[in-house]
C-alpha cells in the first residue's frame, strides 16, 4: 500500500471509529438544546454550541453515522449493480444490448437534477436518497467492467474453464470476478465519495431527513444565521462540519488512488515469439495435390466403426462472409500422430479450433468429428466430453493458465467432479511428475514458472484425465530449440505411452517429420497435401531432389 492510500485509510478508520464510539463519548444528544447559544469551546462543550444551543461535537459524531451509513449503502448498491450488469453484459450476447441501452439512457440523464427532483418529492428520506443515488450511478463503471469481461472471456484459460465445467456462474465467479476486483474496489470508493458529497449538498439545500443529524444540515443551520459571519462563531459552527466533509472526501480520493501492485502482480499476456517461420519454403508443397485423399491419415471420414479419432468433412470456416478455411476433409487414425503444418496465417489454429468445436456455430460449415461425435450442430456437441475424452493444448501456455490461481487448483479444477479432493491432488501431483516437474509446483502461481515449465505443466493439465485425443496447437511456439525438442519428445512419448491420438499443429516442418506418422500441409486456408510421412517425403524428393533427401537423412540421424 502506498503512503497516500495508507493516509486515506487511516483517516477513514478514524471517522468510522468516531461514528461508532463518538456518541458514547458525547455527553449531549445531537438535538438536545442546552440553552447556551453560540457558546465557545469549553470543557463542557468541546466544540461549542450552535444557534439553538445544541452541542457541535455531538452533532458531528452523530452526523458521521448518517454520512457514513449513506455512503456505505450507496457504494454497496451502486458497485453491486455495476459489477453484476457489467459481468452479464460482457458475458452474455443476449443481455448485452438491453443492459447497454439502459446504461446509455441513464448516462445521458442529468443525474443531479433527477436526484434533486426525487429528493424533493420524496421528502429527502434516507432510503429514497440511497436508492436514487445507487440506481443512477452504476452505468459508467458497468461499461468499464463490461469491456474487461469482453476481453477476458477470450483468454485461453477462460475458454479452458468453460470446457472443464462449462457452468456460466462458475466461470464468472472463479475466472472473471478476481480480475475485476481492483475495478470494483475503485468503484466502491468513488461511489462512497460521491454519496458523502451528495448527502452533504442536499442537506445543505434543506433537502434531507429532518430527524437525522448530518454535517450538511449543521452547515445549513450555520449559514442561515447572520451571527455566524458577524462574530467569530463560524470558527466552531462552520469549520468542524466543513472540515469533516472535506477530510472524508479527500481521504476517500486517496484511498481510491490506483495501486501499482495489481499491475505488477498479474503477469501480462505475452504472445509467443514466433521463430523459424517460412521453413516450408525450403520444401515447397505441391498445389492441387490430393488434398483429402487416402493416407495413414485416412481419406474419407465415413468409414464404418471404429470411427476415426479426429475427422473433418467439408469443414469450412468463414468470418463475416470472408472464408478463412476452405472446405477440408480428412480423418486421423486412432493411435496415430498427425501433423498439420503451414506458415503463419495459413489457418492452422482456425482448423484446430474448428475441430475442437471452439468456434462460434455461425462461422462453421461442414462437420468436425472427434471419436465419431459431431462437434457442431444441435445438442450433439455435448456428446463429446471435452477435456475428458479429448484435450486441447493452446498456443500460449502463459495465457492458458489463470494467473490468479495456483497450478494445483487449476489442475484439480480440470478433473471429474466426483473425484474426492485428496484424490485430485494426488492425481495432479502424479501428472506433474510424469512431465518431470516437481510436485511442489502445485502450490505455485503461473508467473513463478519458466516458459518451459509452463509448457510441461500444460501438457500435464491436458493429460490429467487421460483423454483419447489430444490436439496441440503450437505447444512449443515460444521456446528455444533445445527446450522445444525436449518438450515435444516428452509430449509424443506420453501420447504413445497412453495410446492416444495426437494432432500436432506446427509451423516447424522438421518437428512434424520427426514425430508425425502423416503430414497435412495447409496454405492460405486450403489443405494442399495429406499423406503418410514416407509418401510425402518420397513425393518431395521427386520434386525437390537433393534438398529433401538431405532433410530426410538429417531427420533419420536425429531420431
Ligand atoms: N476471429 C477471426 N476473425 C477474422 N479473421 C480471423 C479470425 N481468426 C483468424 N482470422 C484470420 O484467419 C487467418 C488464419 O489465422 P490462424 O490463426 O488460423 O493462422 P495460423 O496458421 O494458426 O497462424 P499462426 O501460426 O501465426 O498462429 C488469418 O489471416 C487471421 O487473420
Amino acid at each position: 500500500m502506498n503512503g497516500a492510500r495508507m493516509a486515506g485509510g487511516i483517516v477513514i478508520v478514524l471517522f468510522v471509529a468516531a461514528a461508532a464510539f463518538g456518541p458514547l463519548l458525547a455527553e449531549f444528544a445531537p438535538f438536545a438544546v442546552d440553552g447556551q447559544r453560540f457558546a465557545g469551546p469549553s470543557l463542557e462543550h468541546w466544540l461549542g454550541t450552535n444557534a439553538l444551543g445544541q452541542d457541535v461535537f455531538s452533532g458531528l459524531v452523530h452526523g458521521a453515522r448518517t454520512t457514513l451509513f449513506i455512503g456505505l449503502a450507496v457504494a454497496t448498491l451502486s458497485t453491486a449493480l455495476s459489477g453484476l450488469f457489467g459481468l452479464l453484459a460482457g458475458y452474455s450476447k443476449r443481455l448485452d444490448p438491453v443492459l447497454n441501452a439502459v446504461a446509455n439512457m441513464l448516462l445521458v440523464l442529468p443525474s443531479l437534477l433527477l436526484i434533486l427532483i426525487v429528493a424533493s418529492f420524496s421528502g429527502g428520506g434516507t432510503w429514497q436518497l440511497i436508492l436514487t443515488l445507487g440506481l443512477l450511478t452504476w452505468p459508467a463503471y458497468m461499461r468499464l467492467i463490461r469491456a474487461s469481461v469482453l476481453s477476458l472471456k477470450e483468454r485461453e484459460f477462460v475458454k479452458a474453464a468453460q470446457l472443464f465445467r462449462g457452468g456460466t456462474f462458475y466461470v464468472l465467479r472463479k475466472h472473471l470476478l478476481p480480475f475485476l476486483r481492483p475495478l470494483l474496489r475503485t468503484k466502491f470508493i468513488m461511489s462512497f465519495k460521491q454519496a458523502v458529497a451528495a448527502e452533504a449538498g442536499l442537506a445543505f439545500l434543506g433537502i434531507g431527513d429532518p430527524s437525522l443529524p448530518s454535517w450538511g444540515k449543521m452547515l445549513q443551520q450555520a449559514f442561515s444565521r447572520s451571527e455566524t459571519w458577524m462574530t467569530d462563531v463560524w470558527q466552531w459552527t462552520v469549520l468542524p462540519p466543513a472540515f469533516a466533509i472535506l477530510l472524508v472526501t479527500v481521504a476517500l480520493a486517496l484511498l481510491g488512488e490506483k495501486s501499482d501492485r495489481f499491475g505488477s502482480s498479474v503477469p501480462k499476456r505475452t504472445r509467443p515469439a514466433k521463430s523459424g517461420r517460412g521453413f516450408l519454403e525450403t520444401a515447397e508443397t505441391t498445389v492441387g495435390s490430393q488434398a483429402g485423399t487416402a493416407s495413414g491419415v485416412m481419406a474419407a471420414a465415413d468409414e464404418p466403426p471404429p470411427p476415426a479419432a479426429v475427422a473433418a468433412r467439408g469443414l469450412e470456416v468463414a468470418y463475416g462472409g470472408k472464408t478463412i478455411l476452405h472446405p477440408v476433409s480428412f480423418a486421423v487414425e486412432t493411435g496415430s500422430v498427425a501433423a498439420i503444418v503451414g506458415e503463419s496465417g495459413s489457418g492452422k489454429t482456425t482448423l484446430a479450433r474448428a475441430l475442437y468445436g471452439l468456434l462460434p456455430d455461425e462461422a462453421v460449415l461442414g462437420e468436425a468429428l472427434i471419436g465419431g461425435k459431431r462437434m457442431y450442430g444441435g445438442g450433439s456437441k455435448s456428446a463429446m466430453r471435452r477435456w475428458y475424452d479429448a484435450a486441447f493444448i493452446f498456443q500460449d501456455p502463459r495465457a492458458s493458465f489463470n494467473p490468479l490461481m495456483t497450478i494445483g487448483n487449476q489442475m484439480t479444477e480440470a478433473m471429474q467432479l466426483d473425484v474426492p479432493a485428496r484424490g485430485k491432488r494426488e492425481a495432479a501431483a502424479t501428472a506433474l511428475r510424469e512431465v518431470q516437474l516437481d510436485e511442489r509446483l502445485l502450490d505455485r502461481y503461473p508467473h513463478e514458472l519458466s516458459g518451459g515449465m509452463l509448457s510441461r505443466a500444460l501438457i500435464a493439465l491436458a493429460l490429467v484425465n487421460k483423454p483419447g485425443v489430444l490436439i496441440a496447437d503450437e505447444p512449443t511456439g515460444a521456446l528455444d530449440p533445445i527446450v522445444k525438442r525436449e518438450i515435444l519428445d516428452l509430449l509424443v512419448s506420453k501420447v504413445k505411452e497412453h495410446r492416444m491420438t495426437l494432432l500436432l499443429i506446427t509451423h516447424d516442418l522438421r518437428a512434424a517429420l520427426r514425430y508425425a506418422d502423416c503430414i497435412m500441409v495447409i496454405r492460405d486456408g486450403r489443405l494442399l497435401e495429406d499423406a503418410e510421412k514416407e509418401q510425402w517425403l518420397a513425393r518431395q524428393q521427386g520434386q525437390h531432389g537433393q534438398e529433401t533427401q538431405l532433410m530426410s537423412r538429417e531427420l533419420q540421424l536425429s531420431q
